[in-house]
């Protein structure tokens, strides 16, 4: 979304003395994205450093995650970059780090990559998606760390209790249903591994139908494979009567299943992972929406449509057609 933090040029022409780019040419705050603050960067390039090519970067400063829980993700986009899979690479400095730190905010840069997200998905782009999700699964599977979902189980209780007194009685009582049901659901014959956990239209760049990019996997996690599959269908796939359009639904999920076939108790347990899915960004959404923190840009997203999601997968949970 935003730019919490912000950065001039010249404190970040400071900074670019540590990597081999070149100086910089051009630094540019970005709206969209609601969790870290990131620019677009140009530099004039260094013809003589590690990225000959390379002069167009993205720089995150981090506003949530500390230093210590980021080789996670940065290790993570590296790992997948190398496997083949369209993740930016971090860009390491002249130290070989790609960690650094910027007005007092963990910071790094990673190649900014081709292509637009697309906000009207058609049904050959969620075949893609579909395919690229279960390929980056598979991929993580040989991934070697681990990270605990920030957003799980302890943070929904905390996060309900914090946004519960902006609700209405009937939105209190869908929520702390959901939320205890969640809290017990049996999740122990499922599939885990490295999830990206954030994968909504906005964060795969496509130029024409081709995907060019995954981006902004600073929510990457292990966690069930399923929950991130139900993450992604749950934006990707939707309706406009917050129902799924069954042809981009169908479409995802077996180019996913072709490559990563579902198992029994993933097929059994698809219903309360949308229901998860859904209740996660409604969280969030809600938490932001109500309780902002303080951003020089900022664009809140609407909170009330991911209930309506609950709500309707609460109603009719439709089972996994695969
Ligand atoms: N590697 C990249 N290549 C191209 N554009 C990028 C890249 N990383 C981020 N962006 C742009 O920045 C925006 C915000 O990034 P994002 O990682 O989604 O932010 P946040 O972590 O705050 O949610 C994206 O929507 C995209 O336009
Ligand atoms: N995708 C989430 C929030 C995270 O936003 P992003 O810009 O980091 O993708 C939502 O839509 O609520």
């Amino acid at each position: 979304m935003s730019v919490f933090t912000p950065v001039s040029e010249a404190e970040l022409s400071d900074w670019l003395r540590a990597y081999t780019l070149g100086p910089l040419r051009e630094l540019k705050g970005i709206l969209a994205g609601i969790d870290n603050s990131n620019f677009f960067v140009t530099t004039e390039g260094d013809r003589s450093g590690n990225w000959p090519d390379q002069t167009r970067f993205v720089l995150t400063l981090f506003e949530n995650l500390k230093a210590e829980q980021l080789p996670y993700n940065l290790e993570l986009m590296e790992f997948l970059s190398q496997q083949g899979l369209p993740s930016p690479a971090p860009i390491r400095d002249r130290n070989g780090q790609y960690l650094g730190e910027l007005n007092g905010k963990p910071a790094a840069l990673v190649v900014r990559l081709e292509g637009d997200w697309t906000e009207r998905p058609n049904v050959a782009q969620c075949a893609q998606v579909g395919g690229l999700l279960a390929r980056m699964h598979l991929a993580g599977q040989a991934y070697p760390q681990q990270r605990e979902n920030t957003h799980g189980n302890a943070w929904r209780i905390r996060t309900a209790i914090a946004v519960s007194r902006f609700l209405t009685p009937a939105e209190q009582g869908l929520m702390e249903n959901e939320v205890a049901l969640q809290a017990t659901f049996d999740r122990s014959e499922l599939p885990t591994g490295a999830i990206h956990a954030d994968l909504f239209r906005d964060n795969i760049l496509f130029v024409g139908d081709t995907v060019s990019g995954v981006i902004d996997f600073y929510f990457a996690c292990t966690d069930l494979l399923l929950y991130d599959v139900a993450i992604t269908v749950n934006d990707w796939c939707m309706g406009h009567d917050y129902r799924f359009d069954t042809a981009r639904l169908q479409a995802f999920l077996q180019h996913y299943h072709a490559t990563r076939p579902f198992t029994a108790a993933e097929a059994e347990a698809w219903p309360m992972m949308l229901r998860a899915a859904a209740l996660r960004f409604w969280l969030s959404r809600l938490y932001d929406y109500f309780l902002p923190r303080p951003a020089e840009m900022n664009q809140p997203k609407d909170p009330r449509h991911f209930h309506r999601i609950l709500a309707q997968h609460v109603r009719e949970t439709p089972p996994l057609p695969v």
